[in-house]
């Protein structure tokens, strides 16, 4: 297989047990800069797992996380704060402050971790951001008064407040109607577009992974499996992933 040209996610070996559960057996992963990788699993499978080591939330038992060409269980404090600003992680809830207007919320990155800026500057910023998301006329309302597809647009826009190098979506269309998942999907794709930044998904919704995808990592028993182009790893008639894209209604 060839490998990724200039990784800004790279990742190998990686372990992770908690007691006898063993979650992570040993991943491998190279994403490149500008690249949207999936990642696709099975309820339990370790996707969220995956995603705080890449954070530094949780610290793998074996094997080494190296992302923007930093080994991310070194980085302590300051350097853990600056690193997180780069690195955006769009939360499954939205995780929007729900006593805040839409405004506050996205004020609120800024004014934690960027110094010196005016109001004009921050208001611009969230003015901007807001139109990005298609959502400019919710900056006075409240997070309660939203639809779960606009909530998770502000999340979205919540993260892209500090321009991270890496955007990382926890479940982006869990709970949404069909429709609105497609307009999750076009946000996501245009991210990449307009700002250039890499991303990894985590999804068990396969039509967010064959639109978002450049690639898709399947994640099964603690290993990325198959990791290719959506149609060449669905291509594979290997029982278990033929399973995940075959799954029945049941009545
Ligand atoms: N801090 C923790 N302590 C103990 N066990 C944990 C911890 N975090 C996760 N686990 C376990 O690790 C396994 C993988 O969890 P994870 O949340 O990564 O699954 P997932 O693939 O994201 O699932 P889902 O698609 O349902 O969100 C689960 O069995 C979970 O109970």
């Amino acid at each position: 297989m060839t490998q990724p040209t200039d990784p800004v996610i790279s990742i190998h070996g990686l372990k992770k047990s908690f007691g006898d559960l063993h979650v992570l057996r040993g991943i491998d992963l190279d994403v490149s800069r500008g690249e949207n990788v999936v990642v696709l699993g099975r309820s339990g499978t370790g996707k969220s797992v995956l995603i705080k080591i890449i954070v530094g939330l949780l610290k793998p038992d074996a094997g080494s996380v190296i992302v923007l060409g930093q080994d991310v269980e070194k980085l302590r404090d300051q350097e853990l704060d600056l690193f997180r600003q780069k690195v955006g992680f769009s939360f499954q809830s939205s995780a929007l402050y729900d006593s805040m207007s839409i405004r506050e919320n996205l004020e609120f990155p800024l004014i934690r971790n960027v110094r010196d800026l005016t109001q004009g500057e921050i208001d611009r910023a969230v003015e901007e951001a807001l139109d990005d998301v298609g959502l400019s006329q919710t900056i006075n309302q409240m997070p309660s008064e939203l639809s779960g597809g606009q909530r998770k647009r502000i999340g979205i826009a919540r993260t892209l407040m500090l321009k991270p190098e890496i955007m990382l979506y926890d479940e982006p269309t869990a709970g949404l109607d069909p429709i609105t998942s497609i307009e999750i999907n076009n946000l996501i794709n245009e991210v990449k577009e307009r700002f250039k930044a890499t991303s990894i998904i985590i999804t068990h919704d396969l039509t967010c992974a064959k639109s978002t995808g450049d690639r898709v990592a399947m994640l099964l028993d603690g290993r990325f499996e198959r990791v290719g182009p959506f149609e060449e790893v669905f291509a594979d008639p290997d029982e278990r992933i033929q399973q995940f894209y075959n799954y029945k209604f049941v009545d």
